[in-house]
């Protein structure tokens, strides 16, 4: 009797639940959930008062609904009984965090709070606490404090106290009447399993966390604020689980919710990124895969601590138990595609994309993909969301050099790809330096699939060699390896991470290869880029930080 486990992904803007066979990893079939709230970044449900700039909200019933909706049409389209679902797993996109009171009622969902901005998720890409997270990194680096080695040297502003010093600072009651500030994945499973496992990937990479140090120290958040003096205790669990761990079971409530069996075993929660690298067969080091969607995350194991500026967490165990996982990224990579799509490309394009029956990127794509490197004379940062690795700075911003009267949106598209192509070997480079090689690039994501052109360029910038996911969802199918080892041999699943990888995971047979002629052209280019990198991003020339300030101050004169 053939047995499954389901992966269940959270996204940016939707969640999906994946059917596996847990014999060799075929994706039986998927069901995707786009969220009805999707990113809440103008106004909360029903209002009609602006939120502030830089703010990414979300909505709790949108998860819920994931479950209710997916996994039952998952068990339909699959014809599968839900007795032969032997393990779930769930990963989410992070540091994407919830206040909760003491039943785990997420605060948005009472009447008395639900016009209250702070009451709701926070999105890893809600980036209005920057303030605080000056302050996090200023207060640390005078009291000399260790960890932040771990974190590059910098604490990002996506991070869980940043954001929990932002409720504090604008809305003092929300913070007082939440009882725990939750990772979505870890609230997801908490509704699986009626209990609050804290992942230990979460918790390491997104809250200053560490197997051998804990949290920060009381004084240190007494300094930050000394309302926060008992963070840890008052507001987060200081009980943490490895992602190879059993979270529990279904409970009842869940399973009514799911349709799947009372009982049925639940891994502890994991991040989308970290998920997905079993899922393409990686289990040791000198492997980085990049999962390429809205935005990038570079993640790679060593079977070393190395402490590198500018990337964003090493985690003991963070991925595999046994190594050091380390995390970078890029905060916009679909993302600003999609803003070029949306706001500069022009009706006939959209017209003509149409006609041809492909996409408006393929169409752009189309249209550039015979160009040299350096032909259209552009050259672009790729800071549109600001830049989480290696500067680490979500003030800064995006720009485009080299525009003339001849320039056209297709060339611009191009510039844009190129960008991020060159903000990811700023990345290796930094790898490299600080004494974790790279041999290997891996990439997963919707456009590790979606675009040839950008793998291509990504090749020829970065001189390595790429290979590519053959799952179109590698983190749902990684969420379902760490499914299999809740559910434990015993059950028909694996004992550890290793064997399920060896089992279910799949890569394309297509690799993609540097072409020498365009890598010496991009070398070029990629110093053009550094230059400007190093000037707008370390200090040579703060206009973006000023902009930015004349902005919000305008912003404040007409609100
Ligand atoms: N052909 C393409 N080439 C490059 N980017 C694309 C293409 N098609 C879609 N995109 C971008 O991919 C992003 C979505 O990626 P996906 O992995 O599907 O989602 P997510 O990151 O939310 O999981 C969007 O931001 C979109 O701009
Ligand atoms: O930051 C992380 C992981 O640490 C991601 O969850 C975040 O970049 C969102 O990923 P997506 O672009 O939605 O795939």
């Amino acid at each position: 009797m053939k047995k499954y486990t389901i992966g269940i992904d959270y996204g940016t803007l939707s969640g999906r639940a994946v059917l596996v066979d847990v014999e060799n990893g075929e994706e039986v079939c998927d069901s995707v959930l786009e969220y009805k709230h999707a990113v809440m970044d103008k106004y909360l449900p029903d209002s009609t008062k602006r939120l502030p700039s830089e703010t990414a909200l979300q909505h709790p019933q949108d998860y819920l609904d994931v479950l209710q909706i997916t996994v039952p049409e998952v068990l339909r389209k699959g014809n599968v009984s839900k007795e032969d679902i032997i393990g779930i797993g769930v990963d989410f996109t992070s540091c994407t965090v919830l206040p909760v009171d003491k039943d785990g009622t997420p605060l948005c969902f009472k009447e008395e709070f639900k016009d209250r901005p702070h009451a709701y998720v926070k999105l890893w890409k809600h980036h209005a606490a920057q303030r605080e997270a000056d302050l996090f990194n200023k207060v640390a680096h005078r009291r000399g404090e260790k960890f932040m080695a771990r974190y590059g040297g910098k604490m990002s502003s996506e991070w869980v106290v940043p954001k929990a010093m932002q409720i504090l600072h604008e809305d003092e009651e929300i913070y007082e009447a939440m009882d725990r500030f939750m990772e979505a994945g870890d609230w997801v499973v908490m509704m699986l399993v009626g209990e609050e496992k804290r992942s230990l990937c979460q918790a390491g990479y997104k809250a200053v966390w560490s197997k051998r140090d804990g949290y920060p120290c009381k004084e240190f958040f007494a300094e930050l604020d000394s309302r926060m003096e008992n963070f840890v205790e008052e507001k987060l669990s200081n009980h943490i689980y490895a992602t190879t761990d059993l979270a529990g079971y279904l409970t009842k409530d869940a399973a009514e919710l799911t349709g799947l069996v009372e009982g049925t075993p639940v891994a502890v929660a994991n991040i989308d990124a970290h998920v997905a690298l079993p899922a393409v067969r990686i289990t040791g080091p000198g492997k980085m895969l990049m999962i390429m969607g809205t935005s990038t995350c570079h993640i790679m194991m060593s079977e070393e601590e190395h402490f590198i500026p500018g990337v964003g967490g090493v985690v003991e165990d963070g991925v595999v138990p046994g190594y050091y996982a380390y995390e970078a990224g890029q905060a916009c990579v679909g993302d600003h595609f999609d803003w070029l799509v949306r706001n500069c490309v022009a009706g006939s394009y959209e017209k003509e994309a149409a006609e041809k029956g492909i996409s408006i990127h393929q169409f752009l794509e189309s249209k550039v993909k015979e160009q040299l490197p350096g032909e259209s004379g552009l050259i672009a940062l790729d800071w549109w969301n600001g830049n989480r690795s290696i500067l680490t700075d979500a003030s800064l911003s995006g720009m485009l050099l080299g525009a003339t009267l001849q320039t056209k949106p297709e060339e611009i598209y191009r510039a844009l790809i190129e960008a991020t192509a060159y903000g990811t070997r700023i990345i290796i480079e930094a790898f490299e330096e600080g004494g974790v090689p790279i041999e290997e690039l891996y990439a997963a994501g919707g456009i590790a699939r979606k675009s040839e052109l950008m793998m291509q360029i990504y090749a020829d910038v970065t001189n390595k060699e790429i290979h590519i996911s053959a799952s179109r969802q590698a983190p749902a199918l990684g969420a379902a390896l760490f499914g299999a080892v809740a559910a434990g041999s015993k059950s028909g699943g694996y004992d550890t991470i290793e064997e399920a990888s060896e089992h279910m995971s799949r890569l394309q047979d297509k690799v993609y290869i540097p072409n020498a002629d365009n890598v010496r052209r991009y070398d070029k280019l990629f110093q053009e880029y550094k230059i400007l990198h190093d000037y707008f991003g370390k200090g040579g020339n703060d206009v973006m930080k000023r902009l930015r300030s004349i902005k919000s101050d305008a912003m404040r004169t007409r609100m």
